[in-house]
């Protein structure tokens, strides 16, 4: 049994065999070998990963070895090249080695759904071996979890807030020493996904905005809590939720491509993620007013100069020399980290649990202001972008 996928190179065809699959637990950084073998064992899935995960293999498979997409946009009716083309596009300039050691990810981790689902009893928690909205790898000490949406530039849907949830909750009980959040293609993360405002349940807005700050608390309270040392690997353009989080992160290592944007105030929202009080300790009062309250985009090297990144890398080796650092972290002993973590973080976390509180609110309010819902309106109408 074969399926097919159109002008896709090496995925053209993707057959189904009997045989197991064999892992590809290899470096963080993959070598030309280890994307062969990728583009082996994609032959070799048994089951079809579905038209988002081809579309995602194609772009990578086509950055890797071509680079940024070259060819001329099909037209509207085209639909199949014009998936393909959106895919490939939005990677952007995406490094080669970085979408060929995306792509060895994405088989790895593939390779790994399908192999651990075959020993799933019935019944198990499905999330427990595959992630529709994330990438989780654990290797070397380093459990990876990588936010994989990379056409909506990493938006974090509602799904995704759950994943992430439940990745952290299972990365803070492996074997892991460390645990690094980054994105997969051109973002790092474009912030809170602005249709997550479109699905309005019976108990209509009031139940809509109820629902998402409860939502927003749970998920910003997995990061106060996490108990080992979480690191954001910031590979791209950050935006909102992604930004405001890294003060809740113990080191934030970034590209010098990525980008620092709270346009919060041109959304009609206000800041979250407790950045209203990890910022202006971090960065000082007027700092933080000038990114959380009018919107002032940082670079990664003004990230830096302001504390809120802790080390910038030319985007050039920014994957070579990052996780060549994290691996060599990952070796220290792992409870000597977390014991001096805590001695850090924890005699702020009442504090931080009371912001997010607070935080959360406030915003439960903001979503149903007249600011928030035109700001919205006019991101979904194509009328305005940041
Ligand atoms: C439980 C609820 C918790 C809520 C917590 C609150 C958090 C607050 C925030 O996070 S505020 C930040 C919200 N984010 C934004 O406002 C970003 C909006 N996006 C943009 O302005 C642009 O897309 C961009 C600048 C990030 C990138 O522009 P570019 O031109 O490079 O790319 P496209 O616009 O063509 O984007 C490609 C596709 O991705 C979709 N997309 C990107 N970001 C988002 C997003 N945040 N929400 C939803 N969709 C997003 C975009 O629509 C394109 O999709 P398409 O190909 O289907 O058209």
């Amino acid at each position: 049994m074969a399926y097919h996928l159109p002008n896709c190179s090496s995925l053209q065809v993707i057959s189904f065999p009997v045989v197991q699959l064999h892992l590809n637990r290899t470096a963080m950084r993959a070598s030309q070998k280890d994307f062969e073998n990728a583009m082996n064992q994609v032959k070799l899935l048994k089951k079809d990963p579905g038209n988002e995960v081809k579309l995602k293999l194609y772009s990578l498979y086509k950055q890797a070895t071509e680079g940024p997409c070259n060819m001329p946009k099909p037209g509207v009716f085209d639909l199949i090249n014009k998936a393909k083309w959106d895919a490939w596009n939005a990677l952007g300039s995406l490094p080669k080695e970085t979408a060929r050691q995306n792509y060895v990810d994405l088989v790895s981790s593939l390779s790994s759904s399908l192999e651990s689902s075959s020993q799933v009893e019935p019944g198990t928690d499905r999330k427990s071996t595959g992630y529709e909205t994330l990438m989780v790898t654990s290797e070397d000490g380093i459990t990876k979890i990588m936010l994989n949406r990379p056409t909506k530039k990493n938006a974090l849907n509602v799904e995704m807030y759950h994943e992430i949830m439940h990745a952290l909750k299972a990365a803070s009980k492996d074997d892991s020493a460390i645990t690094v959040l980054t994105g997969n293609g051109d973002y790092y993360s474009s912030g809170n996904d602005l249709t997550n405002f479109t699905d309005i349940p019976p108990g209509g807005v009031e139940e809509k905005a109820k629902n998402g700050a409860i939502l927003l608390r749970e998920f910003v309270g997995c990061f106060i809590d996490f108990p080992k040392p979480l690191i954001a690997v910031v590979n791209g353009p950050a935006v909102g939720i992604s930004v405001t989080l890294l003060g809740l992160f113990d080191a934030v290592y970034a590209s010098d491509r990525a980008t620092f944007h709270t346009p919060f105030s041109h959304l009609g929202q206000s800041p979250e993620g407790c950045s209203s009080y990890t910022f202006p300790k971090i960065m000082s009062p007027a700092k933080a007013t000038e990114m959380l309250v009018f919107g002032k985009k940082l670079t990664a090297g003004e990230a830096c100069a302001q504390g809120l990144v802790t080390e910038v890398f030319p985007d050039s080796t920014f994957q070579k020399e990052v996780w060549t650092r994290l691996k060599a972290f990952a070796k220290l002993p792992p409870n000597a980290m977390r014991i001096s973590k805590e001695i850090i973080r924890n005699r702020e976390k009442e504090k931080l649990h009371a912001v997010n509180a607070e935080e959360c609110s406030v915003l439960q309010g903001r979503w149903l202001s007249d600011e928030c819902m035109n700001a919205v309106v006019n991101f979904l109408s194509r009328k305005s972008k940041l």
